[in-house]
């Protein structure tokens, strides 16, 4: 793959960031803080780590706005990473080999490392073209996403740390297209994690009777199911898109007695447990659900209970529907769109994140928050064997960039172009800016 030297130095810093192991479920984070550090001092970005948790600690940059009375946007990724099967990967995971097509195989290569420094890269170059932000820009790089983000964004975006940067506008991660379109993420399903636990008559194997503790738990799984069944049939018909639906999923059962062998079998067991991992679109009717869970799912009538290991809220703190405007109604997103399409890209109908992201921390407070990892063309391979993201695709996400923090910081006098920054005009540019 013909890369030019400087184009060269740029995927390399990429591949020293791949190389540096964060990979869960026990992640040290000190090294990747040490090379983070590094690459903030050589950009010149006021840099500050806190570990509000001991081990686990926030990265965050900042780059000056030129009014420190704007409202500042803040890019976040993630550092960690997840588990691999190191006897999948065709390449070491941690030695971001690069092969002939550029196609740079590494956990966290979509799953976000690519982001993170993508932020950088895009900094980097627009302090080099003499840009000025008028608004303050903050890149976060959190721990412990992987794991739900409690040791690491929620405490960031729960900190007095966080309030004091008077963030307007936040941009997390995304997934990857896998046409010429980029996806962006306006929302996401929220995490209901329950167990229904069944109680029932014991007895001799052999006997019929009803009530027993399995049976049930069985007509529950049916019930489930068959929710389960009509909501994917809307995403099969294409009728509705993956996060506009709710899914629900068994994804355990605990029953019976085990023995050195296997299981007693001539004694019906009183107590079973199933668990589920629901997501929760925000479009759905939470009233409709809860009474499924009472009447259908979890009746005490059949011997039931529930219990939620986490069950996370629909609305913001402030009781709205946590969604980010994807119209003219915010100016954001008008923004965002312009310089997407400024970059020469297409953007897919925004959608809502199937699972969860540290992005729903700032969508809960109430900031317009943004799932978005640009790249297209690229197989969904986050969380997969072989994860991996050509370096061509890798820059062309560092020039959206560019543009997005123009485009959100800037007077509005830019021509898209960082090295022509003092000239072109922008008055849709100039109109927001003053309504944000
Ligand atoms: C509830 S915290 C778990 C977070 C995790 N995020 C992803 C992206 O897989 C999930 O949705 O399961
Ligand atoms: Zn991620
Ligand atoms: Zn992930």
């Amino acid at each position: 793959l013909p890369l030019s030297p400087k184009e060269e130095e740029v995927v390399s810093r990429f591949q020293e960031y791949l190389r540096i192991d964060t990979v869960h479920p026990s992640p040290n984070y000190y090294p990747v803080t040490e090379f983070l550090i590094i690459q903030g001092k050589q950009i010149g970005l006021d840099t500050k780590v806190v570990e509000y948790v001991q081990g686990k600690p926030v990265i965050l940059f900042t780059w000056q706005g030129t009014d420190s009375s704007l409202p500042s946007v803040l890019l976040n990724s993630h550092t960690d990473v997840v588990p691999v099967e190191l006897a999948h990967w065709k390449h070491p995971p941690f030695a971001a080999k690069m092969d002939e097509a550029g196609d740079i195989f590494a956990r966290g290569s979509q799953d976000m490392k690519c982001v993170g420094m993508q932020y950088l890269e895009a900094i980097r170059n627009l302090m080099a073209a003499g840009f000025k932000p008028q608004r303050s820009i903050h890149v976060s790089f959190v721990p412990e996403e992987e794991v739900g983000g409690v040791d690491g964004a929620k405490k960031f975006y729960g900190s007095s740390d966080f309030k004091e940067l008077n963030v307007g506008m936040v941009l997390d991660e995304g997934l990857a297209s896998e046409d010429g379109n980029y996806r962006v993420f306006y929302a996401e399903r929220t995490v209901w994690w329950f167990y229904i636990t069944a109680q029932g008559h014991p007895g001799h194997g052999s006997r019929l009777f009803d009530g027993m503790a399995l049976e049930n738990l069985r007509i529950s799984l049916d019930a489930i199911a068959d929710f389960r069944k009509s909501e994917f049939d809307k995403v099969k018909s294409g009728e509705k898109a993956e996060g506009e639906v709710t899914s629900v999923n068994n994804v355990y059962l605990t029953a019976g007695r085990p023995t050195p062998t296997g299981f007693v079998m001539n004694v019906q067991p009183s107590q079973a447990e199933a668990g589920f991992d629901m997501r929760v679109s925000p479009l759905a009717d939470l009233d409709a659900l809860q009474k499924l869970l009472d009447e259908e799912w979890a009746p005490a009538s059949r011997n039931l209970t529930y219990r939620f290991l986490q069950k996370g809220k629909v609305t913001d703190d402030f009781g709205n529907l946590a969604v980010t405007a994807v119209d003219d109604s915010n100016p954001w997103w008008v923004l965002f769109k312009r310089a997407v399409e400024k970059a020469g890209g297409t953007l897919a109908k925004p959608e809502i994140f199937m699972a969860a992201t540290d992005g729903r921390y700032a969508r809960n407070q109430g900031i317009p928050t943004l799932g978005f990892s640009p790249m297209t063309n690229t197989q969904v391979l986050l969380h997969d064997h072989n994860e991996f993201l050509n370096a061509k695709e890798y820059l062309k996400g560092i020039k959206v960039y560019e543009q997005i923090l123009m485009s959100f910081t800037g007077t509005g006098d830019e021509s898209g172009d960082p090295s022509n920054s003092k000239t072109g005009s922008g008055e849709l540019s100039e109109t927001i800016h003053t309504e944000l």
